[in-house]
């Protein structure tokens, strides 16, 4: 029979050991992991930022893998949450879990495993979240009125995903954060600004859990799970394999993007003028950044700089104000007729700061017309008009509740999308090389534009 290890229950002193046991396993198996972000820099050196016994047989630790050239004097790397399963004997059901056998320290010769994927852990997990408490430097806490069953079963979604989330019994979703960066998580401090305002479009949080070491930050964030909903992703492939219009979901998705951005108006400080000088300079800099990661969009530079000049030269446009800051088509889910809006963390490689600051509306717009764009492209023929319908019947949604057109903010759309293209050039090459050709499509199109 497989059987857990207990560690030394309520302490970290000396359980930072295990890590340089597991060092070399991590270091192997951590660049793996589709949330991993550093795909395209080796790591220089792991060291653990905190480690705490969660529950007995399972380690909750924040590990930074730096990318700093050895040598070098600019550090740069990132900070990643693992939760890590330790057993005497490699469990069958947990083979693809399966990070390695420590070779020394307080761990030697036992069976390490990613812990999300062990139902018993993942149940442990939400008896923490049910009741607020704390656990070394961990804190969990609920919304005020929260009620949590316990005993829901729980499954770990197997999505391509930024991070990791468990569904629980069809009630709950846990969404466990993987990247870490210091302050409060958008995606726990948007929804629950939202809630609030009784903006019905996004699912309020009902539990979570931060540490307060080496700094605060979010960990993980619990929400209503919507049953039965499909996500606009697949809807729109299915519609596209179908030869189906889709032009009535575009236009619900339109006025319910509109409905949020009003909600988030609302919800925090007021709006500001949009200094489109300074958005036009920083898309520059991330032009210029991402032409260097990738040589495949350097000869479209100047002719992608053309849209950010033009961006300079606007003197009209809505106010900036919090956006959802990645909106595409897995970003909402339908349900019961409905769309709703999930996922605020904002850009995962941007700086946290940047994500939670007043930007122009007209980006998520942008977001989700580059989605259709990139849908349209999953089917050969590509499908052009598909996407233009898709497009026109969303910008109309979106006017139709937020009292301006989409349209009519030509040079802002163009340097949004732009941006945004550019923005998945970058997260193409680094995450699924395959995928590069649809943005590029799009890079090749926008630099020739004349408008
Ligand atoms: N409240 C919810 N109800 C139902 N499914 C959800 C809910 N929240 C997220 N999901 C599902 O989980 C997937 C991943 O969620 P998301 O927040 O986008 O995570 P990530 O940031 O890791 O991409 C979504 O595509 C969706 O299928
Ligand atoms: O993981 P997140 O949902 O936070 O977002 C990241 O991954 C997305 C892909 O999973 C990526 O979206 C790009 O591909 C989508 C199709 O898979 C497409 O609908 C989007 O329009 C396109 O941007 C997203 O950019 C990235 O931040």
């Amino acid at each position: 029979m497989t059987k857990t290890v207990d560690l030394p229950r309520g302490t970290t002193a000396g359980l930072d050991r295990p890590l340089v046991s597991l060092g070399g396993l991590l270091r192997d198996w951590l660049p793996r992991q589709r949330w991993f972000a550093g795909k395209d820099r080796p790591v220089t050196e792991l060291s653990v930022l905190s480690v705490t016994e969660l529950f007995p047989g399972c380690l909750h630790l924040l590990v930074h893998a730096d990318h700093s050239p050895h040598g070098g004097t600019t550090p740069s790397g990132d900070c990643y949450q693992l939760l890590l399963g330790v057993r005497e004997h490699r469990a069958p059901s947990l083979e693809r879990a399966y990070i390695g056998r420590a070779e020394k320290g307080p761990l030697a010769g036992l069976a390490v495993y990613d812990a999300l994927h062990d139902p018993h852990a993942a149940e442990l997990l939400l008896e923490r979240l049910r009741i607020p408490g704390t656990a070394g430097p961990l804190r969990f806490e609920t919304a005020p009125d929260a009620r949590i069953p316990g005993g829901l079963a729980p499954r770990l979604l197997d999505a391509e995903q930024s991070n990791s989330s468990l569904v629980y019994g069809d009630s709950y979703i846990l969404k466990v954060f993987r990247r870490i960066q210091p302050g409060v998580n958008p995606d726990l401090e948007v929804p629950g600004a939202l809630a609030a305002q009784g903006c019905a479009r996004v699912p309020a949080p009902v539990a979570w859990f931060r540490t307060t070491e080496p700094s605060q930050a979010t960990l993980g964030v619990l929400q209503p799970f919507l049953p039965g909903a499909a996500d606009g992703w697949t809807l729109a492939l299915r519609a596209l394999a179908a030869g189906d219009d889709f032009t009535t979901e575009a236009h619900e998705l339109g006025r319910a993007t509109a409905d949020v951005h009003l909600a988030l108006g609302s919800a925090f400080p007021p709006a500001v003028h949009d200094d489109h000088g300074r958005t036009a300079e920083a898309m520059s800099v991330r032009l210029d950044a991402a032409a260097h990661a990738v040589p495949a969009l350097r000869p479209f530079v100047p002719g992608l700089r053309g849209a950010f000049d033009a961006l300079a030269g606007c003197d009209t446009g809505p106010l900036a104000q919090r956006i959802h800051g990645d909106l595409h088509l897995g970003q909402v889910l339908r349900a019961d007729h409905e769309w709703f809006v999930i996922d605020f963390e904002g850009e995962p490689s941007r700086p946290l700061a940047e994500r939670r600051s007043a930007q122009s509306p007209v980006r998520d717009v942008a977001g989700m017309l580059r989605s259709f764009d990139y849908a349209a492209r999953q089917r050969r023929p590509w499908r052009p008009e598909w996407a233009r319908r898709c497009r026109e019947a969303y910008c109309a949604g979106y006017a139709a509740r937020a009292g301006w057109d989409p349209r009519k903010k030509h040079a802002l759309l163009r340097a949004h999308e732009t941006d945004r293209a550019v923005y998945e050039v970058v997260y193409e090459a680094r995450h699924r090389p395959a995928w590069l050709p649809v943005p590029m499509a799009a890079i090749e199109r926008l630099a020739r534009w004349r408008g």
